[in-house]
């Protein structure tokens, strides 16, 4: 069936409206992941049910291996479920179709990974502007705009014109973070975000992430091992061996 993809110059979003809505943003019913290689098969999530509010902030925890990242990736509608719906806004996935699909995941989906994926022969600039290119109806000057404003965000609009390698990590991470805002999310799922950072970056970084929160109304899911920024969060989620725990 074909869909029509969220506007990609939708309006910030304030967080009283945004969380005005009793509709969750994602919903995960009955959710199992489960991997099959040609010798072993690893269930990796189990009956998961879990809604994410408009707006929410929600950080996941628990041991490795114990499926924090394929949740992710399901909810970023990186990869299908074994078993179970998600349903974006309250409408399955799986209704959509795979054009439907990859304008929801463009467009009302950011993503945020430990190792910036950025792209180091590209300025810091290029790499922001980089997946708007593949985006209709944003032209050359609107997608220069767009990522100026991600990085003004971001507090790096001074630094438009360096690369990657000229940037500590904290900053790379806010490259990374700007390229995710370029795009006009809704949700931004962020996979240990801090996890290559020092304390002190870790920190700025929480805190630039807190504040799209805030101040966007951008609802977040953040897997993180460090117990203190999970804390910060409004919604703990605890997994053990694909399952959550509480
Ligand atoms: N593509 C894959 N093929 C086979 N098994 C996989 C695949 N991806 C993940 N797994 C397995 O699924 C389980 C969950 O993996 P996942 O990466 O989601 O865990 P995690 O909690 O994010 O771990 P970490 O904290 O170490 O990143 C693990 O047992 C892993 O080996």
């Amino acid at each position: 069936m074909a869909t029509t993809p969220p506007s990609p110059t939708a309006q910030p979003r304030s967080f009283s409206q945004a969380a005005s809505s009793a509709v969750p943003v994602i919903q995960l019913r009955n959710i199992e992941k489960i991997y099959q290689t040609k010798t072993i098969e690893t269930v990796a999530l189990s009956q998961v049910n879990l809604s994410i509010g408009r707006g929410e902030f929600v950080s996941v925890m628990g041991p490795s291996g114990c499926g924090k990242s394929t949740l992710l990736s399901l909810m970023g509608l990186l990869d299908e479920p074994s078993g179970g719906t998600i349903e974006i806004d309250g409408r399955p996935v799986a209704s959509y179709s795979d054009k439907g699909l990859a304008g929801l995941r463009n467009h009302k989906i950011g993503f945020v990974f430990q190792s910036y994926h950025l792209i180091n022969d590209l300025s810091v600039l290029d790499n922001v502007e980089l997946p708007l290119l593949y985006r209709k109806g944003v032209g050359n000057t609107e997608r220069r705009r767009r990522a100026l404003a991600a990085l003004d965000k971001v507090g790096l609009n001074a630094r438009t014109g360096h690369f990657p390698a000229q940037l500590s990590g904290g900053q790379r991470q806010r490259v990374a973070i700007a390229r995710a805002l370029a795009g006009d999310p809704e949700i931004i799922l962020a996979d240990e975000p801090t996890g290559n950072l020092d304390s002190v970056m870790g920190e700025e970084i929480m805190d630039l992430l807190l504040g799209l929160n805030r101040d966007q109304g951008t609802t977040l899911v953040m897997v993180t091992h460090d117990e203190q920024q999970a804390l910060k969060t409004q919604r703990l989620i605890r997994f053990f061996d694909g399952r959550q725990v509480a």
